[in-house]
């Protein structure tokens, strides 16, 4: 073996030995893991007027399951998305006002929010060559937190924390994150495979969804169905309560008082997380090992085995999840994947997919069942957003690069939405406390005594 792998080997061999905390001291301690409760309830961890996410209701202090439901400033999603056919239009733009704004907009402010929004689309001169086309990363949520940071730059009052600023900035991010995440798949397309590199301008007047279509689609067509269930998806993924991993990465960055861009490039780290955003990616490529291993995918028992085998770590990434199962609020049902999962079925069948939508469904009438008996654990299991998400963008044609990054899209006015309420309620830097496990104080060692 080199020195130099020696040397390597010497400084990450004790890794997990030098971070292990003995399981004990979180009973010992009373210590909140993950800020959740044992019976899987969160830690409440401040107020918000922008969401309810319900799951679950606790009486006598017992939690019991119940149908999951979502609302946006008080009106239940389903109502916000169920416009007749008449009214149809599109409603990323008006949740997103709900979201900032508190309020739905009457005809006059949506009109003129949008010519805002549609305002900011342009990005700053050379940045497309510098941020987006040179050294592009792999992952394209990589480049859109440093696209956020690197706008930072751009703003000469980056560091003004005035409600107009505020409000400027989450609107150009709204805008414009569209276009940096089209133009960046472009740009992996054409470093990482050596295609053709399109470059489609986005048309002035179109909806955030018709614009992500009009410059993904390299002949630029698409239909209004299409980009209407598009629309539909942004909005489901606008928002979800102020705990979710990045929209309190959000109020954490914002309760130090740094800059938006800061924090909103920290909380698309967050959601490329595997867990989080990062699942619908996960559940593509979790269901893609199910299909080369499983012969018969309509037969109950060998999909069961499959899934036992990734619960016990034996296949798939080996963490022994199955992706796009489970929630931290929703027990019976995510009334996000309801619509999805409706969404998939009705663009499956009679196609070349329905065999994958039916295994998709096998997976979620399988899983906690599998979990439970490969497990011994009880946990009331359903579906979440991101098990049929990716499955309908395929379907739309849409890349799997993409499907992250779509989230974040959509997430963009929630976060800003928190960040909002975080500076003008919060009053306090987070700052939760770490019980230290060292015992007693250690003598210091000199170099030559060690
Ligand atoms: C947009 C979104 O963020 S939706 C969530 C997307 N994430 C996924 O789909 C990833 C798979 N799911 C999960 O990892 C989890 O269900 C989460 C992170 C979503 C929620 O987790 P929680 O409800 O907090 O469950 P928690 O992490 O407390 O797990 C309880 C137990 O159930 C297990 N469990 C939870 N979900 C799953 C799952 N999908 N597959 C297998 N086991 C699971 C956990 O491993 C844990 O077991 P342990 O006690 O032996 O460690
Ligand atoms: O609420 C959560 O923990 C995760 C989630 O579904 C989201 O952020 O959309």
């Amino acid at each position: 073996m080199s020195d130099e792998k020696e040397r390597k080997i010497a400084l990450y061999e004790n890794f997990k030995a030098i971070n292990a905390i003995d399981a004990a001291y979180y009973d010992q301690y009373d210590v909140k893991r993950g800020l959740r409760n044992a019976d899987g309830t969160g830690v409440v961890a401040g107020l918000t007027n922008i969401a309810n996410v319900h799951g679950y209701v606790v009486s006598d202090n017992e939690k019991i399951a119940d149908e999951g439901s979502l609302r946006y400033r008080g009106y239940d999603v389903y109502d916000l998305l169920g416009t007749d056919a008449a009214e149809r239009r599109f409603n990323f733009e008006e949740v997103a006002y709900l979201l900032l704004m508190g309020e739905l907009p009457t005809k006059d402010q949506l009109d003129r929010f949008v010519s805002v929004l549609d305002a900011e689309r342009e990005l700053p001169n050379g940045f497309t060559a510098s941020m987006i086309m040179r050294d592009t990363p792999p992952d394209i949520m990589n480049v859109l937190a440093r696209s956020i940071l690197l706008l930072y730059a751009y703003d000469q009052d980056a560091e003004d924390r005035s409600p107009h600023h505020e409000i400027h900035t989450a609107i150009s991010l709204i805008s414009r994150l569209p276009r940096i995440m089209v133009l960046t798949y472009y740009a992996k397309r054409a470093r990482y495979n050596n295609e053709s590199m399109i470059m489609h301008r986005f048309i002035p007047g179109q909806s955030t969804a018709e614009t992500i279509l009009s410059m993904l689609r390299p002949d630029r067509s698409f239909t209004q169905e299409e980009a209407r269930m598009l629309d539909i998806m942004l909005c489901l993924h606008a928002e979800h309560g102020g705990g979710n991993n990045s929209t309190f990465t959000t109020r954490v960055l914002t309760s130090a008082d740094t800059d938006p861009y800061s924090t909103y490039a920290a909380a698309m780290g967050s959601l490329k997380g595997s867990k989080h955003g990062g699942a619908n990616h996960k559940v593509l490529a979790m269901q893609q090992e199910i299909k080369e291993n499983v012969s018969d995918w309509s037969n109950d028992d060998e999909v069961a085995a499959y899934l036992a085998r990734i619960v016990n770590k034996q296949a798939y990434d080996k963490t022994g999840l199955v992706y796009g199962m489970g929630h931290a609020v929703y027990t019976k049902s995510d009334p996000r994947a309801v619509v999805c999962k409706r969404f998939a079925e009705e663009l499956a069948t009679g196609t070349e997919y329905e065999a994958e939508f039916n295994l998709l469904r096998s997976i979620e009438r399988l899983a906690s069942e599998v979990i439970l008996r490969e497990k011994g654990t009880s946990k009331d299991m359903c579906a979440n957003i991101d098990m049929y998400s990716g499955f309908v963008y395929s379907m739309m044609g849409i890349p799997e690069d993409l499907f992250t990054p779509l989230f974040a899209c959509a997430r963009m006015p929630g976060w800003a939405a928190h960040r909002f309420e975080e500076i003008v309620s919060g009053k306090r830097i987070i700052r939760p406390a770490y019980k230290s496990t060292r015992g007693g104080k250690r003598p210091y060692v000199p170099m030559n005594e060690r």
